[in-house]
């Protein structure tokens, strides 16, 4: 029987190991031809492409790639942060640009109280030795740092910066925030969080220091060797945001010379690191591939969203989450 669901292109690499069940989700309003097939023939399947679905690490919607999909109408993003996209260039083409808000928000949070804890309490450290038979666990060694009643220090106060603060209220931690705008004295006492305006204040006074900003022109290198020097030796960076929003040279060498205790990353520059990058060898490292909305729930929901808005634009209809050029 003919299938007349509009086509979709999508990564055969995202998501990993939960692609059945997401292509299910597409499955039920496009017909989906991955990446790798694709590029068999793309003068063949290219004309027919409506919607291309993409994943922040796997950047796609390359000029190269979009010269080939005349029909198309959206680039559907699954994660909330769009700098992967060129989205002025993709809008000259008269394609719409989506992405995942809300949806995301609670799994980020979690993954950036999940690094904090891991790095502070030597969780992955602890692990290692437990699984390993060659090594023994020397009582009251793996000495971490105290995470109730320290004080976190939040850069940027967005949707996920909020439920950072939420959780870090349950630790009892005094919260430090910062942000282009001060949120409302109601939010303020909501979440318990006392506002920096000058960030050099929050980094002189936190014991974690959690990066939750867009990337963008001005928090591209936001943490540089002058930020990481007003920290306390004693501090941990966590960042769930980018890996560019921190000069990850000035990083290794604040890490390297004890300027800064750790540093917990869902996010660099590039991902993966290459092996040999000097992060991936410092002892008070703790590096994840940037996966902080792989949760079965999340990762559902984004797909739900994705394919919501990829049918809306496919049918001229207003689109819930576009994304409009800075
Ligand atoms: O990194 C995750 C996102 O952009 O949502």
């Amino acid at each position: 029987m003919e299938d007349n669901k509009p086509w979709a292109l999508i990564s055969e690499v995202g998501k990993q190991g939960y692609i059945e069940e997401v292509t299910d989700i597409m499955k039920q309003h496009f017909q989906i031809i991955c990446h790798k097939v694709f590029l068999q023939n793309p003068q063949l399947h290219g004309p027919k492409i409506q919607a291309l679905f993409v994943w922040n690490a796997f950047p796609e919607a390359e000029p190269s790639l979009l010269g080939l999909l005349p029909s198309l109408k959206v680039v559907a993003n699954g994660g909330v942060g769009i700098d992967h996209l060129d989205v002025p260039y993709i809008n000259s083409l008269g394609v719409k640009v989506t992405n995942t808000p809300d949806v995301v928000t609670d799994a980020t949070a979690d993954m950036a109280l999940g690094l904090l804890l891991a790095s502070a309490r030597k969780i992955v450290e602890g692990h290692q030795i437990a699984v390993n038979p060659k090594t023994t666990y020397i009582p009251q060694s793996l000495m971490g740092v105290e995470v109730t009643g320290s004080t976190m220090g939040i850069i940027g106060m967005g949707r996920i910066g909020c439920k950072i603060a939420q959780r870090g209220k349950g630790f009892d931690m005094k919260i430090l925030y910062h942000n282009r705008n001060r949120r409302s004295v109601e939010d303020e006492q909501a979440l318990g969080a006392s506002y920096c305006e000058n960030m050099d204040d929050l980094l002189k006074e936190s014991d974690f220091i959690v990066l939750a900003v867009n990337l963008t022109p001005e928090t591209t290198g936001l943490i540089s060797h002058r930020e990481l020097s007003l920290m306390k030796c004693t501090a941990t960076l966590v960042n769930v945001s980018r890996g560019l929003v921190v000069d990850q040279d000035a990083l290794v060498k604040a890490l390297h010379s004890g300027t800064i205790h750790a540093a917990a990353l869902d996010v660099t520059h590039p991902e993966p690191l290459p092996r040999d990058h000097p992060l991936l060898s410092l002892p008070n490292v703790l590096i994840t591939p940037h996966v902080d909305t792989n949760t079965y729930t999340t990762t559902r929901k984004m797909v739900q969203k994705m394919v919501e808005n990829a049918v809306a634009a496919v049918k001229g209809q207003s689109v819930p989450n576009e994304v409009k050029p800075n």
